[in-house]
């Protein structure tokens, strides 16, 4: 008897592009031998609730989601939530940046994103938990934390990662440096923080080389911290970001770690994020959990 394959898809993701590929998005899952069932996601949280509810755990083959980070980080709650782990998830990558399936050498060619899946090779990714919630890609808070928060989604489905790069020239104008302390299991950092982003993945922002050497397979987060710097020397560090050669950099603090702590040191508290979406308060309690998730994805990402 075939088995079910699950479609989840943000219809509002990126360029909306999913929305004009239905009918071959559909042809293709059925070609794997699949039947097919699909969910329109109907606004934040309702994919995890459908997940909870509707998703059976033996008689589905697999998940795909459709859509960037964010859509990618509320399949990933649900998920876990509902102990469907041991079922592999498919990414069809039509959201904005896409920095979690780029960190995993998903293409973001539609056709070829299938052929991932239909080869149906998978490896197990790590998954970071903060607080009560996980997130697949990245967590981080500072300057540019609330920059995906606050762009109007019109502009992000039209001008895609340019709408980030407008907004994000706007409120650097008027950043506030934060005062805070970094634990980890043997360190403890503090100090002022422009920005301080911890990976899963490798990048953020469609910026792939922020976190270069991060693996999703390794039981590590990599942590990219940026020390409160004059305004006149941004653009040399931008251009070392760019080009992945910040990380020895006298303003940047770089490390490994399997856990972290983070609180302010005047309990003032600021704006974080976990893939793109708005995240919890401070204090954060960030651990990785290794090998959480079954993912499609090439041979070779490893
Ligand atoms: N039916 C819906 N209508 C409008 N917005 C939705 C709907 N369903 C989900 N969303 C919102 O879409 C956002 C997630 O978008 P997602 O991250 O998938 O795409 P993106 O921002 O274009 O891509 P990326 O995160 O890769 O840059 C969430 O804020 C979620 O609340």
């Amino acid at each position: 008897m075939n088995k079910n394959a699950v479609l989840l898809y943000n219809a509002y993701s990126g360029h909306q592009e999913v929305v004009s590929n239905l009918d071959y998005i559909t042809a293709r899952i059925q070609d794997m031998g699949c039947n097919l069932q699909i969910f329109r996601s109907q606004g934040k949280g309702s994919m995890e609730k459908y997940i909870m509810e509707k998703i059976d755990s033996d008689t589905t083959e697999m998940i795909i989601v459709s859509g960037g980070d964010g859509t990618i980080n509320e399949c990933v709650q649900g998920m876990i939530r509902k102990k469907l782990t041991h079922i592999p998830l498919g990414i069809l990558p039509l959201g904005t940046a896409n920095d979690f399936a780029n960190s995993l050498g998903i293409p973001s060619k539609l056709s070829q994103a299938l052929d991932i899946i239909a080869n149906r090779y998978y490896d197990l990714v790590d998954i970071g938990n903060v607080n009560d919630n996980y997130f697949v890609n990245v967590c981080n808070m500072g300057a540019f934390s609330q920059v995906s928060h606050e762009v109007d989604t019109e502009l992000k489905n039209k001008f895609g990662k340019l709408a980030y790069y407008v907004k994000g020239f706007d409120v650097i104008q008027n950043y506030q440096d934060m005062d805070l302390e970094l634990i980890t299991e043997d360190k403890c950092y503090s100090g002022k923080f422009f920005l301080v982003l911890i990976f899963n993945g490798k990048g953020a922002g469609g910026f792939m080389k922020l976190a270069k050497d991060a693996s999703l397979f390794d039981g590590l987060f990599d942590v990219v911290c940026f020390k409160n710097l004059a305004f006149q020397d941004m653009p040399l560090l931008f251009l070392k970001v760019l080009q992945g050669e910040h990380f020895d950099n006298p303003n940047v603090l770089y490390f490994q770690t399997k856990s972290l702590t983070i609180n302010s040191q005047q309990n003032i508290q600021y704006c974080t994020d976990v893939d793109g979406e708005k995240g919890p308060l401070l204090p954060l309690n960030i651990s990785v959990i290794p090998q959480a998730m079954k993912i499609f994805m090439p041979s070779t990402s490893r």
